[in-house]
Protein backbone atom coordinates (compact mmCIF):
# COMPACT_ATOMS: atom_id res chain seq x y z
CA UNK A 1 0.00 0.00 0.00
CA UNK A 2 0.93 3.51 -0.64
CA UNK A 3 1.35 6.02 2.32
CA UNK A 4 1.74 9.84 1.95
CA UNK A 5 2.30 12.79 4.68
CA UNK A 6 0.79 16.06 4.23
CA UNK A 7 1.65 19.58 5.95
CA UNK A 8 -0.95 22.40 5.87
CA UNK A 9 1.68 24.95 4.99
CA UNK A 10 -0.25 28.31 4.00
CA UNK A 11 0.66 29.66 7.27
CA UNK A 12 4.30 29.72 6.11
CA UNK A 13 4.04 30.98 2.90
CA UNK A 14 4.84 34.76 1.86
CA UNK A 15 1.64 37.07 1.08
CA UNK A 16 0.45 36.78 -2.56
CA UNK A 17 2.40 33.58 -2.60
CA UNK A 18 -0.02 32.20 -5.17
CA UNK A 19 -0.30 34.92 -7.59
CA UNK A 20 3.22 35.50 -7.56
CA UNK A 21 3.66 31.85 -9.06
CA UNK A 22 1.18 32.68 -11.00
CA UNK A 23 2.86 35.35 -13.12
CA UNK A 24 5.88 33.34 -13.02
CA UNK A 25 4.45 30.77 -14.65
CA UNK A 26 2.56 33.07 -17.49
CA UNK A 27 5.90 34.76 -18.32
CA UNK A 28 7.53 31.10 -18.20
CA UNK A 29 6.01 28.42 -18.81
CA UNK A 30 7.78 25.70 -21.66
CA UNK A 31 5.65 23.29 -23.55
CA UNK A 32 7.25 20.23 -25.05
CA UNK A 33 6.80 17.07 -26.54
CA UNK A 34 7.71 14.02 -23.80
CA UNK A 35 8.29 10.76 -25.47
CA UNK A 36 8.34 7.49 -23.53
CA UNK A 37 9.83 5.40 -22.87
CA UNK A 38 12.71 6.00 -20.16
CA UNK A 39 14.13 4.03 -17.59
CA UNK A 40 11.68 5.72 -15.43
CA UNK A 41 8.73 5.12 -17.22
CA UNK A 42 5.54 3.02 -16.36
CA UNK A 43 3.75 3.81 -19.54
CA UNK A 44 2.98 0.02 -20.88
CA UNK A 45 3.36 -0.38 -24.68
CA UNK A 46 3.02 2.12 -27.45
CA UNK A 47 2.13 5.58 -25.53
CA UNK A 48 2.15 8.42 -27.58
CA UNK A 49 4.30 11.36 -27.04
CA UNK A 50 2.86 13.67 -24.14
CA UNK A 51 2.72 17.61 -23.87
CA UNK A 52 4.11 18.73 -20.89
CA UNK A 53 5.00 22.07 -19.58
CA UNK A 54 6.90 23.23 -16.85
CA UNK A 55 8.59 26.38 -15.66
CA UNK A 56 12.93 25.53 -15.19
CA UNK A 57 14.45 25.27 -12.24
CA UNK A 58 16.94 27.52 -13.00
CA UNK A 59 13.83 30.17 -14.02
CA UNK A 60 12.62 29.18 -10.44
CA UNK A 61 15.81 29.56 -8.63
CA UNK A 62 16.04 33.61 -9.97
CA UNK A 63 12.20 34.57 -10.16
CA UNK A 64 11.10 32.71 -6.69
CA UNK A 65 14.06 32.78 -4.45
CA UNK A 66 11.50 32.77 -1.09
CA UNK A 67 10.40 28.80 -2.57
CA UNK A 68 14.32 28.00 -2.61
CA UNK A 69 14.72 29.43 0.51
CA UNK A 70 11.39 27.18 2.44
CA UNK A 71 13.26 24.59 -0.17
CA UNK A 72 16.61 24.70 1.65
CA UNK A 73 15.50 25.20 5.49
CA UNK A 74 11.89 24.76 7.01
CA UNK A 75 10.18 22.17 3.64
CA UNK A 76 13.64 20.17 4.28
CA UNK A 77 13.41 20.30 7.88
CA UNK A 78 9.82 19.17 7.43
CA UNK A 79 11.11 16.48 4.90
CA UNK A 80 13.17 15.14 7.86
CA UNK A 81 9.94 14.57 9.94
CA UNK A 82 8.45 12.71 7.47
CA UNK A 83 11.58 10.54 6.44
CA UNK A 84 12.75 10.35 10.17
CA UNK A 85 16.52 10.82 9.12
CA UNK A 86 18.83 13.29 7.25
CA UNK A 87 17.06 15.06 4.38
CA UNK A 88 19.25 16.85 2.02
CA UNK A 89 18.58 19.44 -1.10
CA UNK A 90 19.68 18.92 -4.17
CA UNK A 91 22.22 21.46 -5.38
CA UNK A 92 21.86 21.14 -9.65
CA UNK A 93 19.01 23.87 -10.37
CA UNK A 94 17.89 21.78 -13.06
CA UNK A 95 15.59 19.61 -11.17
CA UNK A 96 16.05 20.99 -7.51
CA UNK A 97 13.00 23.04 -7.69
CA UNK A 98 10.80 23.28 -10.90
CA UNK A 99 7.01 24.26 -11.46
CA UNK A 100 4.49 21.78 -13.18
CA UNK A 101 1.87 22.76 -15.22
CA UNK A 102 -1.24 21.16 -16.61
CA UNK A 103 -3.29 23.79 -18.67
CA UNK A 104 -7.30 22.65 -18.76
CA UNK A 105 -7.79 20.06 -21.52
CA UNK A 106 -4.48 19.25 -22.14
CA UNK A 107 -2.43 16.01 -21.17
CA UNK A 108 -2.07 13.62 -18.74
CA UNK A 109 1.44 13.13 -17.25
CA UNK A 110 3.84 10.87 -17.53
CA UNK A 111 3.08 7.62 -15.98
CA UNK A 112 6.60 7.18 -13.70
CA UNK A 113 8.76 6.11 -11.31
CA UNK A 114 10.56 8.78 -9.57
CA UNK A 115 14.65 8.25 -8.71
CA UNK A 116 14.68 10.64 -5.67
CA UNK A 117 14.49 8.90 -2.38
CA UNK A 118 11.98 11.84 -1.33
CA UNK A 119 9.30 13.92 -3.64
CA UNK A 120 8.38 17.18 -1.90
CA UNK A 121 5.10 19.49 -4.04
CA UNK A 122 3.54 22.33 -2.76
CA UNK A 123 0.07 22.52 -4.39
CA UNK A 124 -0.45 26.33 -5.84
CA UNK A 125 -4.02 25.20 -6.85
CA UNK A 126 -6.44 23.15 -5.65
CA UNK A 127 -8.50 21.14 -7.73
CA UNK A 128 -12.04 19.03 -6.99
CA UNK A 129 -12.42 15.94 -7.89
CA UNK A 130 -14.47 16.40 -10.48
CA UNK A 131 -12.35 18.54 -12.16
CA UNK A 132 -9.27 16.34 -13.15
CA UNK A 133 -5.84 16.86 -12.05
CA UNK A 134 -5.50 14.11 -9.31
CA UNK A 135 -2.45 12.81 -8.55
CA UNK A 136 -2.73 8.69 -8.96
CA UNK A 137 -0.26 6.71 -7.51
CA UNK A 138 -0.35 2.46 -7.71
CA UNK A 139 -0.69 0.53 -4.95
CA UNK A 140 1.07 -2.32 -6.12
CA UNK A 141 4.61 -1.93 -7.09
CA UNK A 142 4.21 -4.24 -10.15
CA UNK A 143 2.02 -1.78 -11.98
CA UNK A 144 3.36 -0.99 -15.46
CA UNK A 145 1.03 1.17 -17.37
CA UNK A 146 -1.98 3.94 -16.42
CA UNK A 147 -4.65 0.87 -16.40
CA UNK A 148 -2.71 -0.60 -14.20
CA UNK A 149 -2.60 2.13 -11.99
CA UNK A 150 -5.97 3.44 -12.13
CA UNK A 151 -7.00 -0.46 -11.30
CA UNK A 152 -5.66 -0.51 -7.29
CA UNK A 153 -4.31 3.39 -6.68
CA UNK A 154 -4.49 6.17 -4.10
CA UNK A 155 -5.64 9.59 -5.27
CA UNK A 156 -4.27 12.67 -3.90
CA UNK A 157 -6.81 16.00 -4.76
CA UNK A 158 -4.43 18.94 -4.77
CA UNK A 159 -5.41 21.46 -2.13
CA UNK A 160 -3.71 24.47 -2.17
CA UNK A 161 -1.02 25.62 0.51
CA UNK A 162 -0.60 21.65 0.95
CA UNK A 163 2.74 20.23 0.73
CA UNK A 164 3.08 16.51 0.42
CA UNK A 165 5.71 14.27 1.30
CA UNK A 166 6.21 10.73 -0.23
CA UNK A 167 8.98 8.19 -1.65
CA UNK A 168 7.45 7.52 -5.31
CA UNK A 169 10.49 5.08 -6.38
CA UNK A 170 8.44 2.32 -6.58
CA UNK A 171 5.26 3.36 -6.89
CA UNK A 172 4.53 4.22 -10.46
CA UNK A 173 2.11 7.64 -10.68
CA UNK A 174 0.56 10.40 -13.16
CA UNK A 175 -1.38 12.64 -12.72
CA UNK A 176 -4.80 12.92 -14.46
CA UNK A 177 -5.38 15.54 -17.50
CA UNK A 178 -7.42 18.86 -15.93
CA UNK A 179 -10.71 18.91 -17.27
CA UNK A 180 -12.03 21.81 -15.06
CA UNK A 181 -11.20 25.10 -15.72
CA UNK A 182 -8.20 25.96 -13.38
CA UNK A 183 -4.51 25.46 -14.24
CA UNK A 184 -2.66 23.33 -12.40
CA UNK A 185 0.33 24.20 -10.65
CA UNK A 186 2.79 22.48 -8.33
CA UNK A 187 5.98 23.11 -7.12
CA UNK A 188 8.21 19.99 -7.45
CA UNK A 189 10.77 19.61 -5.13
CA UNK A 190 13.40 16.96 -5.11
CA UNK A 191 15.35 16.07 -1.86
CA UNK A 192 18.08 13.16 -1.40
CA UNK A 193 19.45 11.37 1.69
CA UNK A 194 22.61 9.80 2.20
CA UNK A 195 21.38 6.42 1.52
CA UNK A 196 20.49 7.79 -1.50
CA UNK A 197 22.33 11.14 -3.17
CA UNK A 198 22.03 13.27 -5.53
CA UNK A 199 25.18 11.54 -7.63
CA UNK A 200 22.51 8.47 -7.83
CA UNK A 201 20.31 10.70 -10.49
CA UNK A 202 20.48 8.80 -13.69
CA UNK A 203 22.76 10.93 -16.37
CA UNK A 204 19.96 10.87 -18.98
CA UNK A 205 17.00 11.79 -16.93
CA UNK A 206 17.16 15.86 -17.10
CA UNK A 207 17.82 15.47 -20.89
CA UNK A 208 14.78 13.05 -21.21
CA UNK A 209 12.11 15.78 -18.79
CA UNK A 210 13.49 19.19 -19.89
CA UNK A 211 16.18 18.51 -23.02
CA UNK A 212 14.88 18.37 -25.98
CA UNK A 213 12.91 21.38 -28.45
CA UNK A 214 10.00 23.71 -26.97
CA UNK A 215 6.86 23.08 -28.86
CA UNK A 216 4.06 25.48 -29.40
O1 LIG B 1 2.25 16.96 -9.67
C1 LIG B 1 2.13 15.97 -8.96
O2 LIG B 1 1.17 15.84 -8.18
C2 LIG B 1 3.16 14.86 -9.05
C3 LIG B 1 4.45 15.26 -9.72
C4 LIG B 1 5.44 14.14 -9.84
O3 LIG B 1 5.14 12.98 -9.75
C5 LIG B 1 6.85 14.45 -10.06
O4 LIG B 1 7.18 15.66 -10.21
O5 LIG B 1 7.67 13.51 -10.12
FE1 LIG C 1 6.90 11.67 -9.65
Amino acid sequence: MFGWTTFDVTSQLPDRWDTDIAEVVRKNQSDRLLTPPHSTSREGNGTPALCTSTVRGSVVWEELPWIVDLYRGRFRELGERFARRKVIAATDRRYAVVLNVQDPGGDRSECHVDTNPIACLLYATGHMPEAGGELAIANDVRSRSVAEVDHDCSVIYPQKGHLVFFDGRSHPHYVRAVTGGVTRIVVAMNYYTEECPESMRPADLDAYLYGSPVVG
